[in-house]
C-alpha cells in the first residue's frame, strides 16, 4: 500500500502546475502545525504526504530539482526533509539497514493507524485508538498465515476454480443477467469476423474485475459476493475517488461528487463486511447465521480476525471498518497489476509466443482452445520468463514509499556524516524512484522483462531475480499478502494467455498513458480489444 499516490503525477511535466501548487500548500500546512505545536503526532501528517510527493517529483528531475531540494531542507546527504519531524531517505543501503531496525525501535503501526482513521472511516478517538494499537499484530497475523505462506497461498489458488473461470473469460453473451460477474463492467459487445467468434469488451475493467473475483471469495467466501453485486463498482469507487483525496487531507465534507459518492461506496462496504463478521460472529457462536447464509469457504483470515476483533472488544461497525483495509489491500495493486501483465505481453511483439511456449507444460488447451490442466504451483516455480514480466510490470506499474515512525532516537551513519533521527518522527523511503532512473535501468521506459532474468550458476538455466526492484516496500512491515498475490498475477496471466487471442479493436497495440493510483497506475483510459478463444 503506498501512500503517495500523487508523487507519480508530479514527476509528469503535465503535473508542474500541481507541483507548484502542492509546494506552497506544504509551506503554509507546515507553517501552520508548525505555529499550532500538535502535542501528539502519532498520525502521519497530510503535509508530509505532500512533501513526499514533491520531494519525489524534484529528485526525478536530477541535478535541477537536488538543487531546490538542497536550498530547502534541513540536511544533507542521503536525507531529505524540511523538519525534523519527517525526513526521506533516498539511498537503497540505507534504507535496507534503517528498516532493519527492530520493532522497539521503528513502527508502521501510526501509519496503519492514519490510513485507518484518515482513509478506511474508523472513528480517530482515544478509545479507538487504544483498541488498534493494542490488537494491530494479532490482526496482521491471520493474513499472514495465508497469504505469505507459500503452501497455504498456492492451496488458496487451487481452490479458486482459477481453470474454469478463466475458460469463461467472456462468455458471447450480451444477456447481463448471464454474464460472469467480472464481464459486466467490461461494456461487452459479442461480433464476429471469418466465422470467428468474437466479444468486443474494456480490457482493464474485464481483467481487473476478473482477478477480483478470483481473490475475494478466498477471502470472504463467495456468499459475500453474491450477497453484494455491487462490490466490485464500490471497490473501484472507493480507491479511485476517494482514497487519493482524503489521504491529501480534503475533508470528508468537501462538497465534491468525488467524495460524496465514495464516501457512499465506502460506506456499503463497510456494512457488507460489518454484515459478514456478524455471521462470522453467529458461526462461531453456533448460534442461528443471518439469511442462512453458506459459511463452509470463510477464510481462515476473516475467521482468525473475528476472534481478535472479539478478544479485544470492537464493535461490528468497527470490524466492518478496519477490515475494509485488508479487503482493499488485497485488491488495489494485484488486480491493475494483472491487466497492465496482459497489455504488456499481449502488446510486446514476439513476447505472447515465447511465454506460451513456456507455460504449455503447465496450462493444456484442448483442441477447440479451451483449458483443460492448470498447473499452479509449477507455473509460479518453473516459468522465470512469465516472472520476469511480472517484475517489470511492477517496475513500471507499482509506486511504493515505505513510511514508518520512530520510538527510539537513532544515529543513521550516512558515508562521513551522522544523522539522528529523533524519537517521534517519521521517514520515508520512496523505493520506486529508482525503478525510471536510466543509471540502473537502461532505457526505462521501455517493457523489456529480460532485464530481471540472469543465469542460475547451478543449472545454467535463466532465473528471474528481483534485483534492486522493491514492490512490496521494506523490513517487517513489508507487504503481508506480497506471496498470495504474485502467485494469483503470474497464474491468472497463464490462464488467459493460453486460452485466448486478445487484439486492439483499432487494429493497433497502443498503451494508454497511466496516472497515479493508490499504489498501481491506472490507465487514462480503458483498452478496448476483440477477445477470441485461441486458435491453436
Ligand atoms: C501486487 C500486489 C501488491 C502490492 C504491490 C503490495 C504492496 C504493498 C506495500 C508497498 C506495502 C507497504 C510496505 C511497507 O510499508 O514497507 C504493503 C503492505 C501491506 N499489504 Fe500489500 N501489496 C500487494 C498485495 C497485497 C495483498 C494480496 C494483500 C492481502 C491481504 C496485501 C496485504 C498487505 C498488508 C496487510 C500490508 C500492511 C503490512 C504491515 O503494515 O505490516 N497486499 N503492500
Amino acid at each position: 500500500m503506498s501512500v503517495s499516490p500523487w508523487a507519480e503525477a508530479l514527476q509528469s511535466h503535465s503535473w508542474r502546475r500541481p507541483a507548484l501548487i502542492a509546494f506552497v500548500v506544504l509551506v503554509l500546512t507546515v507553517t501552520y502545525q508548525l505555529l499550532i505545536k500538535p502535542k501528539a503526532r502519532t498520525k502521519f501528517p497530510v503535509w508530509a504526504t505532500l512533501e513526499v510527493a514533491l520531494t519525489s517529483y524534484l529528485l526525478d528531475q536530477k541535478a535541477q530539482g537536488r538543487r531546490v531540494l538542497s536550498a530547502l531542507r534541513r540536511n544533507d546527504g542521503s536525507l531529505f526533509g524540511l523538519t525534523s519531524w519527517h525526513q526521506l531517505l533516498v539511498d537503497p543501503p540505507q534504507v535496507d539497514r534503517l528498516m532493519a531496525h527492530a520493532a522497539g525501535s521503528i513502527t508502521a503501526a501510526p501509519v496503519q493507524y492514519t490510513l485507518m482513521t484518515r482513509v478506511f472511516g474508523n472513528p480517530d478517538s482515544p478509545e479507538f485508538e487504544k483498541k488498534f494499537f493494542s490488537s494491530w499484530k494479532e490482526l496482521n497475523a491471520p493474513v499472514e498465515k495465508l497469504f505469505l505462506n507459500d503452501t497455504a497461498a498456492t492451496a488458496a489458488l487451487e481452490r479458486a476454480r482459477i481453470l474454469e473461470k478463466a475458460n469463461s473469460f467472456v462468455t458471447f453473451t450480451t444477456d447481463r443477467s448471464l454474464m460472469k460477474h467480472w464481464e459486466r463492467s467490461a461494456d461487452i459487445k459479442v461480433t464476429s469476423s471469418d466465422g470467428v467468434k468474437k466479444v468486443e469488451a474494456s480490457l482493464q475493467s474485464l481483467s481487473r474485475d476478473f482477478g477480483a473475483c478470483v481473490a475475494i471469495p478466498q477471502l470472504y467466501g463467495q456468499d459475500f459476493m453474491e450477497r453484494y453485486p455491487q462490490v466490485l463498482d464500490d471497490l473501484w469507487k472507493f480507491d479511485n475517488d476517494l482514497f487519493p483525496l482524503m489521504m491529501i487531507g480534503i475533508p470528508e465534507w468537501a462538497p465534491l461528487r468525488a467524495v460524496r459518492e465514495g464516501r457512499a461506496a465506502r460506506s456499503r462496504i463497510m456494512t457488507e463486511i460489518e454484515g459478514l463478521y456478524r455471521r462470522i460472529d453467529q458461526h462461531q457462536h453456533g448460534k442461528p447465521i443471518d439469511f442462512d447464509a453458506d459459511m463452509s469457504d470463510i477464510s481462515d483470515v476473516a475467521l482468525g480476525r473475528s476472534t481478535v476483533y472479539e478478544k479485544h472488544g470492537w464493535t461490528l461497525p468497527e470490524r466492518g471498518a478496519c477490515d475494509l483495509a485488508i479487503f482493499w489491500g488485497q485488491n488495489a495493486n494485484t488486480q491493475p497489476v494483472v491487466f497492465w501483465l496482459l497489455a504488456y505481453v499481449y502488446s510486446t511483439p514476439g513476447l505472447l509466443a515465447q511465454i506460451r511456449e513456456e507455460i504449455v507444460p503447465y496450462a493444456n488447451n484442448s483442441t477447440s482452445g479451451e483449458l483443460t490442466a492448470l498447473d499452479i504451483p509449477s507455473i509460479s516455480k518453473n516459468c522465470q520468463l512469465l516472472k520476469a514480466c511480472v517484475f517489470e510490470t511492477y517496475r513500471l506499474v507499482v509506486e511504493v514509499t515505505s513510511i514508518r515512525h520512530v520510538t527510539r532516537p537513532i544515529t543513521l551513519t550516512d558515508g562521513e556524516r551522522k544523522h539522528e533521527l529523533k524519537s517521534g518522527s517519521f521517514f520515508s523511503a520512496p523505493l520506486s524512484l529508482v525503478n525510471h532512473d536510466a543509471s540502473v535501468y537502461r532505457d526505462p521506459d521501455v517493457f523489456d522483462p529480460t532485464r530481471f532474468l540472469e543465469q542460475n550458476d547451478a543449472s545454467g538455466k535463466p532465473v528471474a531475480r528481483y534485483g534492486k526492484l522493491k514492490p512490496w516496500g521494506s523490513g517487517a512491515a513489508m507487504c503481508k499478502g506480497r506471496t498470495f498475490a504474485e502467485k494469483e498475477i503470474m497464474v491468472l496471466g497463464a490462464a488467459i494467455v493460453a486460452a485466448w487471442d486478445i487484439e486492439p479493436e483499432s487494429g493497433k497495440w497502443e498503451l494508454p498513458a497511466m496516472v497515479p493510483g493508490t499504489g498501481a497506475k491506472k490507465p487514462v483510459r480503458d483498452i478496448r480489444v476483440a477477445i477470441s478463444r485461441r486458435k491453436l
